[in-house]
């Protein structure tokens, strides 16, 4: 199957001429009419049609200035800088931000007060939240803490993990069997079984989990598969030459990491990325926290699978159900604009620095992120006395 031979243009703004009939991926689950509006505007970045020059083609369409602004220091690194005044204006622009998105921990009664004789549904994010961001993608361990509070949480509310990660890969460093799992920006699904899921939903198989136990697999991009093999090994080839880039295998995703490679270089990275990228009319391109991440251009993000994953719980449109999500990145405000719609749920986004989100309250690192968990386990212990 070759999905882009046929395609002579490396435009992505343009409708992608994907054929159905041969992709096989359901036609809701296909691109919007635009594709721009597929995703976060500030998300999908395009490649230009016009070619007028090499650096020119990544700086024009903001890839630069998107790598240059993803992941911004935490504020004790300005503190650093020993400059009374610029750590003040720090304090105070970031007090401000606060103002609009709480912290869940200090607006804890208001939370559990709107939460009560309602069902929590949690969703949480992985890296940046339930892990630190380190240097090493391999190495984002999280803490045995942790694993114990999500384990805990697990018990009271049905939980669900969605990474931009392979759902093995994310499973691998959680361990808990107590979970769901959605790998791949939610392109990857192990959730519950149940018959009404909607017709919506034909890529979605019946299957069994590691302990045996019935569950349904539901892989939208499933046929994306050889696409995403093929770019990825081109990917890797083309910038081994670059010191500190690591491509990482999200099995329906692929990401470029640049956070090792020096800064004089990502318009190399970029560069790299985007040439392999104009074969692809039918993937594209987001960021996320020091890395490109290429996925399939499907109308499927993180708020769909949080959507999905209710509606497999049983847990879609009840009016007792409260759905919470935990996350960090760009890629986590579909599931936030998913979870407070409609004002009923609420978007946790974990932040040390003012950042625009969808979001309705925020906690300040992934220790905070513990804090906010074992307080609902305490509150739901108390609550059933
Ligand atoms: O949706 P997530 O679970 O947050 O996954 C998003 C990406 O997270 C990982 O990369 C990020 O964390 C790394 C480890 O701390 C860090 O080195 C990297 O700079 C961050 O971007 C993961 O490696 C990616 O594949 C995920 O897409």
């Amino acid at each position: 199957m070759d999905l882009k031979s046929s395609h002579t243009s490396p435009v992505l703004t343009d409708p992608p001429p994907m054929n159905k009939a041969i992709l096989g991926v359901h036609s809701s689950l296909l691109p919007y009419s635009s594709p721009r509006a597929a995703f976060s505007p500030c998300l999908l970045l395009t490649i230009p049609r016009k070619k007028t020059g090499i650096l020119d083609d990544v700086r024009s369409s903001g890839w630069l200035d998107a790598m240059k602004s993803s992941s911004p220091p935490p504020m004790k690194i300005t503190k650093a800088v020993n400059n009374e005044y610029a750590s003040y204006d720090a304090d105070v622009v970031y007090n401000a931000w606060k103002v609009k998105y709480p912290s869940a921990i200090a607006s804890f009664e208001e939370i559990t007060n709107h939460a009560k004789g309602k069902r929590i549904a949690l969703f949480l994010d992985y890296d940046g939240t339930l892990s630190p961001i380190v240097d090493n993608p391999d190495c984002a361990f999280m803490s045995d803490a942790m694993r114990a509070v999500v384990k805990m949480v697990a018990k009271y509310f049905p939980t669900a993990i969605i990474s931009g990660r392979s759902r093995d890969k994310v499973y691998e460093f959680v361990g808990l069997t107590e979970l769901y799992y959605a790998g791949s920006h939610g392109m990857d699904i192990m959730g519950p079984v149940r018959q009404s899921i909607s017709d919506d939903h034909t890529n979605c198989v019946r299957s069994v989990d590691e302990q045996g136990k019935e569950v349904n697999l539901f892989q939208p991009a499933g046929e994306f598969l050889p696409m995403i093999n093929e770019v990825l090994r081109s990917l890797v080839e083309r910038t081994k030459d670059i010191i500190g880039v690591n491509v990482e295998n999200n099995k329906f995703c692929v990401s470029v990491h640049y956070r090792n490679v020096d800064e004089k270089h990502w318009t190399t990275v970029a560069q790299r990325v985007h040439d392999v990228l104009k074969d692809y009319p039918c993937l594209q391109l987001t960021h996320g926290r020091k890395v490109l991440e290429v996925r399939p251009m499907i109308n499927w993000d993180k708020g769909k699978a949080v959507t999905f994953l209710l509606e497999s719980l049983g847990l879609s449109n009840c009016d007792d159900v409260l759905p919470i999500y935990v996350g960090d990145d760009q890629t986590d405000e579909d599931a936030f604009k998913v979870v407070t719609e409609g004002h009923r749920g609420y978007g946790i986004l974990v932040s040390s620095v003012p950042k625009k989100s969808n979001a309705v309250y925020s906690v300040k690192d992934p220790s905070e992120v513990m804090e906010f968990l074992k307080s609902l386990v305490t509150w739901k212990k108390s609550s059933a006395l």
